[in-house]
């Protein structure tokens, strides 16, 4: 079980200090789409190029022109690159595609997907490597999350890692252990943490602990 760090309300140099307090603890970084739309893929080059021993995901949450958008998030260092589910299956295709041919992961973000079930099932044949349930800023202001969307693709998902991201923080932790997900994504729940790094230290050790549990 991974867990990823999502960085979205920063920029390029408060995300290489934020990453340095936690690196110890964390697998992946996520440099989220407010920060691309923001500063470019610049961003994913200077943090991959700060941490090289870091996986670095850009969550460029492509739609559209998969296959080009995948070749310029790994031409920046991407190491994984989001597609949102909603996509066309022959944009999923060509993400898919464009990413072995450069030797890096799609993440197959189900933002907003209503029959999470049938589409999960979709993507794990279309050779997603990652299918992440996702409950978005806007929904979680609604008091929603995706707990229950996690055991539904897990009872679908047959070759490609599960992952699930939106809201999570140490004290919602044990209901997402519990469905044992490939990878855990936590943005605010570290990163509003005055002691972000005693954070991410907590929330590895929970999940180390329900690995040898
Ligand atoms: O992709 C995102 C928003 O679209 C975020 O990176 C993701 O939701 C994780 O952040 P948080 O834990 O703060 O919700």
């Amino acid at each position: 079980m991974k867990l990823q760090l999502a960085l979205d309300l920063v920029n390029i140099s408060e995300a290489i200090e934020v990453v340095k307090e936690v690196e110890a603890f964390i697998d992946i970084v996520e440099i989220g789409t407010p920060v691309i739309n923001k500063e470019g893929l610049k961003a994913v080059a200077e943090v991959k190029a700060a941490f090289p021993n870091l996986e670095v995901l850009a969550d460029v949450k492509i739609m559209d022109a998969a296959a080009y958008e995948v070749s310029n998030a790994a031409a920046a260092g991407a190491d994984i690159v989001t597609i949102l589910a909603q996509a066309e299956d022959s944009s999923i295709r060509g993400a898919v595609e464009e990413a072995k041919k450069q030797g890096k992961k799609i993440l197959v973000d189900m933002i907003a997907v209503k029959d999470i079930k049938t589409r999960a099932a979709e993507l794990d044949e279309l050779g997603a490597d990652y299918i992440c349930v996702h409950t978005g800023y806007d929904l979680q202001a609604e008091g929603k999350d995706s707990f229950a969307d996690l055991r539904t693709i897990k009872s679908v998902v047959k070759n490609a890692k599960t992952a699930i991201a939106g809201g999570i923080k140490l004290e919602t932790l044990p209901e997402v252990i519990e469905a044992q997900p490939d990878l855990i994504i936590v943005g605010g729940g570290i990163t509003s943490k005055e002691n972000k790094r005693a954070e991410a230290e907590k929330i590895q050790k929970m999940m180390k602990e329900s690995v040898t549990a």
